[in-house]
């Protein structure tokens, strides 16, 4: 595949393009009993969404400044549609939809956040990464109630469930909405309360990864890995801890102390590095914070012996090709390093990161995973599995959603 012009100097995609955006008449519904032939669609049944009023999203398979290889392109993404898959880098706030945001917006209208999605298309265009955490912490401003947080973690399984998405490790912030004056407990709640019924009437798993916003400091550490393993508030989906925000200026070793105590507790280690810094923050945070996963890791490609050991100890990579343009950690998805990472044997996995900012979806991901791979459906079948050979599921749960994978693509029709 022709990766030339995959976003090249139009940017990525416009936020918001294959969200439910492309529906606004359509409410929030109410958290109410749904069967899960709801959520789940046949497999063949592709949800093509364009926004309304606005030109539809270059598509990375079938771009039109791309020569066309028509059907077989279209088909890929048809497979991609109705493919199980698994998702491990994903915010939680970064997961509302235009269509969650203006519900939250209209709830707390004195927030600057647009409530009319096809303002938000602009709001969510950032110059930089900084500003890209800016406004990501104004949507987190309007999460303000244990409501809007069972809202909001609700509706994104709704939304990870239509992309068939069985299984995925929701990164939370707690700090940001306790000290925003949320009650811990009526937090814990809320997430939990939203996990147990996404299972139940779409299918999807939920596990969240509670994550140290870097930038806030020490205090925020504390505050997070008290959450994380204080028995009276650490949730029952709670498989990892993490570390986000910005990395410049952030040093990864200050936050030793608080993964120590939280691998203690038996959490895994997932911080983000590299993703705006060079390779040094992923050493460091493999060295100092026991990482298991790497967030990102883009700039390993800078750095061949930690390629190296990355692949020899089976350290993944979660790769999100688009938030690393929306971001500009990337210049173009052509220079994207993602064929480093597979060429040097590196396990990669696909991931969205905050997609409707980043106008995207994980669906989309696969897609562009799959022109910068070069992959036809068996690639992409591989491409899914190591998403679920990378999570934190137990071994039935992983050998579940793989038969899945298997079984699906068995039956697809060219393969
Ligand atoms: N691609 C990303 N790469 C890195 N992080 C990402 C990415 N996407 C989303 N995040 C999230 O951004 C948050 C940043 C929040 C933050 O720094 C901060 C600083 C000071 C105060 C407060 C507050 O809440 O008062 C918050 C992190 O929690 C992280 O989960
Ligand atoms: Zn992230």
């Amino acid at each position: 595949m022709d990766v030339r012009s995959c976003y090249g100097q139009r940017g990525p995609p416009r936020p918001g393009a294959y969200d439910d955006a492309a529906q606004p008449d359509q409410p929030i519904i109410a958290p109410a009993p749904r069967t899960t032939s709801d959520a789940r669609r046949a497999p063949h049944d592709v949800p093509r969404t364009t926004c309304r009023g606005r030109p539809s999203r270059e598509d990375p398979l079938t771009d039109s400044s791309v020569p066309a290889t028509g059907t077989a392109d279209r088909d890929l993404r048809a497979f991609v549609a109705g493919l199980p898959k698994a998702e491990l880098h994903v915010h939680h706030v970064g997961s509302a939809s235009p269509r969650i945001v203006s519900e939250l917006a209209a709830r707390h209208p004195d927030s600057k956040v647009p409530s009319d999605p096809e303002a938000l298309v602009d709001y969510f265009t950032f110059t930089d990464f900084a500003h890209f955490i800016e406004v990501y912490l104004s949507v987190v401003d309007l999460i303000r109630t244990p409501e809007d947080v069972r809202l909001l973690t609700y509706e994104v399984a709704r939304d990870m469930a239509r992309q068939q998405v069985r299984y995925a490790e929701l990164t939370i912030t707690p700090f940001s909405s306790t000290r925003r004056g949320i009650d811990a407990r009526a937090f814990m709640d809320a997430i939990e309360d939203a996990r147990k019924a996404a299972e139940a009437e779409f299918g999807t798993m939920l596990r969240w990864c509670f994550d140290i916003p870097g930038e806030a400091g020490l205090e925020a550490a504390e505050e997070t890995v008290r959450l994380a393993t204080d028995d009276r508030f650490r949730p029952e989906g709670l498989v990892s801890f993490g570390l986000g925000g910005p990395e410049i200026g952030v040093p990864r070793p200050q936050f030793k102390p608080y993964f120590d105590r939280a691998i203690a507790a038996g959490l895994r280690s997932v911080p983000h590095a590299g993703e705006t810094t060079g390779p040094e923050t992923v050493w460091d945070a493999l060295t100092e914070l026991r990482a298991e996963r790497i967030g990102h890791g883009t700039s390993s490609a800078r750095d061949p012996k930690l390629l190296a050991h990355l692949a020899e100890h089976r350290v993944p990579l979660e790769v999100c090709p688009t938030s690393n343009i929306a971001t500009r950690a990337v210049r173009t998805l052509d220079e994207h390093p993602i064929k480093e990472f597979t060429r040097a044997g590196v396990l990669v996995t696909i991931n969205s990161d905050d997609p409707p900012m980043f106008g995207t979806d994980l669906n989309n991901e696969y897609a562009v995973a799959a022109r910068l791979l070069d992959l036809d459906e068996r690639g992409l079948a591989d491409l899914a599995k190591n998403a679920v050979e990378a999570s934190f599921l137990d071994a039935a749960g992983k050998a579940r959603i793989a038969a899945e994978i298997d079984t699906y693509t068995a039956a697809w029709p060219a393969s």
